[in-house]
């Protein structure tokens, strides 16, 4: 059983703007639990912190301050392990593997990384996990389509026997015609294999059918959190209510159609809610 914490999780930047550097908070205390065989969804407009989220839960930003631990059958997980037990996947499966190297190779590196068994029947084994045929170990990417990629990087994640999963918009580059079938196979291997998903979209109606509880993030802040339920069809914040009645803009990723920039800023000064408690923080 493994599960993961992050706690009051800080991260600044420092940014230029004209001839000074300024600080930019793009993660401000955020803290969360990740289960096996539950889904957290972490919703926001783009430029929330939703992405520095997600790389610091892979450990590849370090936060500043704040602290995130994994447990593996009671015992936490010491740093040299950390990735055996935390993977992550790309938002994009064009740009995630190598067009060199066969998928058998993609699988069988990491296999052989976290010195886990890589011969062709482990490689199989992988591609069935994730509902691909066993002749698709020897094509290289460009062989294969978007959603086929993407089930590929799934089976990466998963090769180290990693239970965490960190999915960072993994179908918003996608056709829209094949993404519901990705999402699907994350569903079945979060509950055939009781993985514990963190997963990362700036899509609400995903987020509710997908996931058991949501985040929603507002300037690096979490401003409600509860069942996803409760969070859709009950919102508290205004801006969680500006997010679920406003329509997505095709063109562009978690930019939103129809949203007054005063509204929001207005609304993302309101206490947060937590569902959970019932309370106002
Ligand atoms: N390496 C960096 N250096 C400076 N600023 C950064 C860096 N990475 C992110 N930021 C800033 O931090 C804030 C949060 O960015 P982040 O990418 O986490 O948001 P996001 O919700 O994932 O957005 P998107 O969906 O567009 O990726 C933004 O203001 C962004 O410009």
């Amino acid at each position: 059983m493994t599960t993961l914490e992050a706690q009051d999780l800080v991260k600044d930047f420092h940014v230029r703007v004209g001839l000074r550097r300024v600080r930019l908070r793009a993660v401000d205390g955020v803290s969360f639990s990740l289960t096996p065989g539950r889904t957290v969804a972490l919703v926001g407009e783009s430029g929330s912190g939703k992405s520095t989220i997600a790389r610091m839960i892979a450990r590849l930003e370090k936060p500043s301050s704040g602290r995130i631990t994994v447990r593996s059958d009671g015992g936490e997980v010491p740093s040299k392990h950390y990735r055996d037990h935390v993977q992550m996947v790309f938002q994009d499966p064009f740009a995630s593997l190598n067009p060199f190297h066969t998928i058998a190779h993609h699988l069988e590196r990491p296999l052989k990384l976290h010195g886990r068994p890589h011969g062709h029947s482990e490689v199989v084994s992988l591609l069935n996990r994730v509902s691909l045929p066993e002749d698709m170990a020897g094509r290289r990417p460009h062989e294969l389509s978007g959603g086929q990629r993407q089930r590929v990087a799934i089976a990466r994640a998963l090769a180290p026997g990693a239970k965490v999963v960190v999915a960072d918009e993994p179908v918003s580059m996608l056709d829209v015609s094949i993404r519901l079938g990705v999402l699907n196979l994350l569903a079945r291997l979060q509950r055939e294999e009781q993985l514990a998903v963190l997963y990362i979209t700036h899509d609400l109606a995903t987020a509710r059918h997908f996931s058991d509880d949501i985040l929603v993030l507002y300037k690096g802040r979490v401003v409600e959190r509860g069942p996803a339920d409760d969070v859709i069809l009950n919102p508290q914040h205004p801006y969680t209510r500006i997010l679920a009645s406003a329509a997505p803009n095709p063109d562009a990723r978690g930019r939103l159609l129809d949203i007054n920039p005063a509204d929001v800023e207005r609304a993302g000064a309101e206490p947060s809610f937590d569902h959970y408690t019932g309370q106002r923080t």
